[in-house]
């Protein structure tokens, strides 16, 4: 007996590249990730304002954007923790809001301020995040003995992540994300708290995830950073994408700082706040 073809309701976001995954056709070069029409209000307040935005794959990818501007809902959004109002999130390909359950597996995620099983050791932490995302033992405990001895965090594995630092907790977060070797990774502000050593091997275990073939997204206000570590960037202000493309493109001949500044605006002087010279009291 033939088999059914998929009716079209059947077919997730009614995209034409889920559509040919649908038929088991491979999806060649598809963008690791595509953001079409992304809304989300909270209240009477609009956080993200119809984004869209193309990340290729393979590619290293910055967002950056002002205080409030959306990029922590954006990525939400975009990684499965946060249901859009409207809009579609294709990762490589596939629609995300149709089978999140699916096309999680290809993610790895470092969300912003999501709370841990902090009453988990940072090695149990590890193995939890590994063993749901269907690794069997042997493989997760080998992973993390790796993760923990590339983050620095070998001597720390068997205490309390509730007792870690700032940047411990960030570091084991990420150890989560990497630990089912996921083919996107996003990562929303990766090196917050987190101190210079640390933060270049983890520059360095990026760079030759994305060598190897991955891709990866991070959020950041470090427009030096970003500039130096990212091959694409986006700029987002106010809930839509202000300018995106490759670093070059978007900096266009000056810093990627100047440049942020002259899309973004709002510099104010110090002028108002006279009372703080010390020199008047
Ligand atoms: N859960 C929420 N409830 C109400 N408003 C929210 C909520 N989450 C975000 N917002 C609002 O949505 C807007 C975008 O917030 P978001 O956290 O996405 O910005 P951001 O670019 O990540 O900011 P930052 O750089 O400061 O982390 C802000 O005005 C914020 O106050």
């Amino acid at each position: 007996m033939r088999p059914r073809l998929p009716a079209a309701t059947d077919i997730p976001g009614q995209d034409p590249r889920a559509r040919l995954a649908v038929y088991g056709v491979p999806m060649v070069n598809a963008p690791a990730l595509e953001l079409r029409g992304l809304w989300r209000k909270f209240g009477d307040k609009i956080a993200v304002s119809g984004i869209d935005l193309v990340v290729p794959a393979g590619s290293f990818y910055g967002l950056v954007g002002p205080n409030g501007a959306g990029k922590t809902t954006t990525l939400s959004m975009a990684t499965g923790l946060l249901q859009p109002d409207f809009g579609t999130v294709l990762v490589h390909g596939q629609d995300l809001w149709a089978d999140p359950v699916a096309v999680k597996g290809m993610l790895g995620v470092l969300p912003d301020g999501v709370r841990l099983f902090d009453r988990l050791t940072g090695q149990q932490l590890i193995t939890y995040a590994g063993l749901l995302q269907g690794l069997d033992r042997e493989t997760v405990a080998t992973r993390a003995t790796d993760l923990l001895a590339a983050l620095d965090l070998r001597a720390d594995a068997d205490k309390l992540v509730v007792e870690y630092s700032a940047g411990m907790t960030k570091k084991v977060a990420l150890a989560c994300a990497l630990v089912h070797a996921p083919r996107l990774l996003v990562l929303d502000e990766p090196f917050e708290a987190v101190d210079p050593v640390s933060a270049a091997n983890i520059r360095d275990i990026l760079a030759s995830y994305v060598r190897s073939g991955g891709t990866v997204i991070v959020s950041s206000h470090v427009m030096d950073l970003v500039q130096r570590m990212c091959d694409h960037v986006a700029v987002i202000a106010a809930g839509h994408v202000l300018a995106a493309g490759t670093i070059d493109e978007v900096r266009g001949g000056s810093t990627l700082e100047d440049r942020f500044v002259d899309l973004v605006g709002g510099r104010v002087s110090g002028e108002g706040l006279a009372w703080l010279r010390t020199s008047s009291v």
